[in-house]
């Protein structure tokens, strides 16, 4: 079992524990005048499963797209394995974030034209990286799919495509997987599930995971959950139970409104 570091003033980096991502002072504004992230640190050790949470608005997203090389920020620094992306051309990031970084959407994004197997290993031919056939063969048999891999996602259940897109994210063994509400459209007994599997592959694999989500029983799967209010970190809860995560999102929203 894995044990998350607080984030320390200074970001005090423990060498045995190397780290997946870091944040550093990051800082992003759309409009000019307001801060949608106003100078956030995070830190999150390889082989760990971070949640992040918070009211509409308050920058979930536009922090989970700079951490993953989908935006630039203004300014910080942004580390993913040890490599600054925040910092690099348009075509540097896109590189690092097809070998670095794997994604799971709410909507699973699979294309509809291609098959489970074709879908699973498209992030690996867009990278024009080998697959590593040992590799995909144990990830498609621990995630369930080897009996869906000629079907195309149309006709796969909810739960079914999102085990294939959480396959494709794993592809080409990135540094972090970046999760965007991955459980949003799923019932709740699917949804478990999936959260399962997401948490089984940080304790099994040592994959490192971070999720956006808006629900405290998703969030009380990760081993922390950083809450995020106005662009800034406004608590890291270690281990949380989904009703201190529920009790801490009903005060931020009552105080907005
Ligand atoms: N591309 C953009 N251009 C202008 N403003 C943006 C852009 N993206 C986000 N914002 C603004 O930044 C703020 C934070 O948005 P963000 O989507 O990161 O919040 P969120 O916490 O993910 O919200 P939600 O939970 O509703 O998805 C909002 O005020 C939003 O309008």
């Amino acid at each position: 079992m894995t044990t998350l570091t607080k984030p320390r003033p200074g970001l005090h980096e423990d060498p045995t524990r190397p780290l997946a991502l870091l944040l550093r002072d990051v800082t992003k504004t759309y409009d000019g005048a307001h801060k949608t992230l106003d100078h956030v640190s995070l830190q999150v050790p390889r082989g760990s499963f971070l949640a992040i949470m918070g009211p509409s608005g308050s920058g979930k997203s536009t922090l989970l797209h700079c951490a993953a090389g989908l935006d630039s920020p203004d300014s910080g620094e942004i580390r993913i394995g040890g490599t600054d992306i925040a910092h690099l051309s348009e075509t540097q990031r896109t590189r690092s974030r097809r070998s670095r970084i794997g994604f799971v959407f709410q909507a699973y994004n699979l294309l509809p034209s291609l098959t489970v197997e074709e879908n699973i290993t498209l992030p690996l031919r867009l990278a024009g990286t080998d697959a590593d056939k040992q590799w995909l063969r144990s990830l498609v048999d621990r995630i369930g799919l080897g009996d869906l891999l000629h079907r195309r996602p149309g006709g796969l259940s909810g739960g079914q495509q999102q085990r294939a897109a959480i396959a494709r994210s794993l592809a080409a063994r990135p540094e972090v997987v970046f999760a965007d509400e991955p459980t949003g459209a799923l019932d709740s007994g699917t949804a478990a599930e999936v959260l399962d599997l997401l948490r089984d592959l940080v304790d099994e694999l040592g994959q490192t995971v971070v999720m956006v989500t808006h629900d405290p029983n998703a969030a009380a799967r990760a081993h922390a959950t950083a809450v995020v209010a106005d662009g800034r970190i406004d608590q890291y809860f270690d281990r949380p139970t989904a009703d201190e995560l529920a009790r801490r999102l009903t005060h931020l929203r009552g105080a907005r409104a």
